[in-house]
């Protein structure tokens, strides 16, 4: 039972049950993208059926000389419990039961035993994902075989430790498998922060952080994942490779930044070394309203381009604000709409901004943001947002259930070409899907361009909901990767997995496709890294 979360509604372990939405605000959804068909339920793990391992008891027996019997496990519960990750497509296949299952999940306790286990693998020939907190929304965690007889799906759980800190240069060496709310206890036994909050935070691992690129909601002033890496520990077909000895080096080109967004396609991260922060004496969050998308993404603009960035900086675009607004409803939501057009505000984005004891410009900022007519609604907005800002994820189920189909992707741009792109993609996803919602936000800005965050809910193709999703990213990723030349990046922030990787080359053009096999093969010769994801 200790998967039941992975495989139903559950969101984290420990009571993360799906949240329900207000009737209220399912009548206006229902208004807005037509009539939906509740679905049913998830079905109880013993509906979906789970092939028998194709394993086999060598390997088997290797593999528990390697880690203990105790940490292989072919039980079709704990094997359902890591069949991908949590995409709207891993999801709707995990609700039909056409989740394709690893043959085992194996659970090594350190660097040594994810080395023991690579070599057995290889022996054996055998497929390695490395599953870290299984958030992947990009297929990254599918449980591929590719040309091999059998996939293992190599759970980093126990590497969970904090493996040393050194507080005078602040630098953290933190497991593999440490989620974010333990890497924020650990550090803060220590009077120190990570600052790495993406919408994951609950359930996604410093592994699986370092491997995607990830980018949490504090990223303008803590920065990407990838900007506090100061070294990492990889295991390897070809063994261990260490990388990153002092803060900054010309010793060749940057071979971190290569492991570092490798997706598990070359070996399996097992230690990452992280520059660390003191934990802020106080955070500030306070909300605004904008009046449209082009003030709003100028305002943040001259933001990101004056140093004047809050540590954590979102945009709302009128779709966005006004679902938010119609999903919270009540008298103070209809007192605030009263008045945002008493303030002339006809098209309202919502602007929010934190400030987590990075970012001193404070004063600064609001004199801006005064400058541009910006309405300031104050600290009740700003606190509301950050505690709901875990919501999301858990409502999604619920939506499921109610016939929605629900999905979320991203990108990013220069500034020039920031609302042209924002176009090309509302315009695909409403030809693929008809009258969608659809709603944008900014949530990482930087002085040359910013990204792009969009949900999407539309009433779910009870025929083909797989197909009705599939055509509709299509469609998005195609108007992303442009006719002649990308308008923007394949993923800023969501990786590659399988569902990016055939834009990977449009965007690092062949050459680069080449560079990386090459690398995959000096480290990986025979393949069995993570198949299918990041080169296809
Ligand atoms: C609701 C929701 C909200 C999200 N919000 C954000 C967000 O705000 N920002 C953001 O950046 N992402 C977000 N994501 C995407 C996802 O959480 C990130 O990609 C995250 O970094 C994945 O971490 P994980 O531990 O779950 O990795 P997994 O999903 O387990 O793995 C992701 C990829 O990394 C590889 N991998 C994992 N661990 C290792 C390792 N130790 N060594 C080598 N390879 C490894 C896997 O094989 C896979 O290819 C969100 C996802 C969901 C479902």
């Amino acid at each position: 039972m200790v998967m039941d979360h992975r495989i139903r509604h559950g969101w984290t372990p420990d009571g993360g049950a799906a949240a329900s939405v207000p009737p209220s605000a399912v009548n206006w959804l229902r208004e807005r993208i037509g009539t939906l068909t509740p679905s049913a339920a998830v079905p109880p793990g013993s509906a979906i059926a789970v092939p028998p391992s194709a394993l086999g008891e060598a390997a088997s027996g290797d593999l528990a000389g390697a880690v203990g019997a105790a940490h292989v496990l072919e039980d079709p519960r704990e094997r359902l419990g890591r069949a991908g990750g949590l995409s709207y497509l891993d999801l709707l296949r995990r609700r039909s039961g056409k989740a394709t299952v690893p043959d085992a999940v194996v659970l090594p306790a350190d660097s040594g035993e994810v080395q023991r286990v690579l070599e057995v693998c290889v022996a054996h020939d055998i497929a390695v994902v490395p599953f870290g907190g299984g958030t992947s929304v990009v297929g990254g965690v599918a449980a591929l075989r590719g040309p091999k007889h059998a996939v293992i799906a190599l759970d980093l759980a126990r590497l969970d430790r904090l493996v040393s800190i050194d507080p005078v240069s602040r630098i953290a060496v933190l497991g593999a498998g440490v989620r974010g709310p333990d890497a924020e206890r650990l550090l803060g036994e220590h009077g120190f922060t990570l600052g790495h909050v993406p919408q994951s935070f609950e359930r996604a691992t410093i592994g699986g952080f370092a491997a995607t690129r990830s980018a949490g909601q504090a990223s303008s002033g803590y920065g990407r994942f990838e900007d506090m890496v100061t070294g990492v520990r990889l295991a390897t077909p070809r063994g261990q490779w260490r990388l990153g000895v002092a803060p900054a080096s010309a010793a060749g080109p940057d071979l971190r930044a290569l492991a570092v967004g490798s997706e598990g396609t070359l070996g399996v991260l097992t230690e990452v070394a992280l520059r660390v922060r003191p934990v802020p004496e106080s955070r500030r969050y306070e909300g605004f309203f904008v009046d449209g998308w082009d003030r709003g993404t100028e305002l943040v603009r001259t933001l990101a381009q004056s140093g004047l960035l809050a540590d954590v900086t979102r945009l709302s675009d009128p779709g966005e604000t006004e679902v938010s607004l119609a999903l919270n409803g009540g008298l103070k939501t209809r007192l605030l709409r009263r008045y945002l057009s008493a303030r002339h505000l006809s098209e309202p984005c919502m602007l929010i901004l934190g400030w987590e004891g990075l970012s001193r410009h404070r004063k600064e900022t609001l004199a801006v943001l005064r400058k541009s007519g910006a309405v300031r609604i104050g600290r009740s907005l700003g606190e509301s947002w950050r505690h709901g800002r875990f919501a999301g994820p858990r409502q999604r189920d619920t939506l499921m259930d109610l016939g929605v189909c629900v999905e979320t992707l991203e990108t990013a741009a220069r500034w020039s070409g920031l609302t042209r792109l924002r176009e090309a993609i509302r315009a695909a996803l409403t030809g693929a899907l008809g009258t969608p919602v659809i709603m944008c936000h900014i949530s990482h800005a930087y002085e040359t361009g910013a990204s792009l965050y969009f949900t999407v809910l539309a009433a779910r193709d009870g025929a083909d909901p797989v197909r009705q999703w599939q055509r509709a990213k299509h469609a998005a990723s195609a108007a992303i990767a442009g006719a002649d030349r990308p308008l923007g990046t394949i993923s800023h922030h969501h990786a590659v997995g399988v569902d990016h990787a055939p834009y990977l080359e449009g965007e690092i053009g062949r050459v680069g496709v080449e560079v990386l096999r090459a690398a995959k093969a000096a480290v990986d010769p025979t393949g069995i890294m993570n198949p299918g994801k990041l080169l296809g």
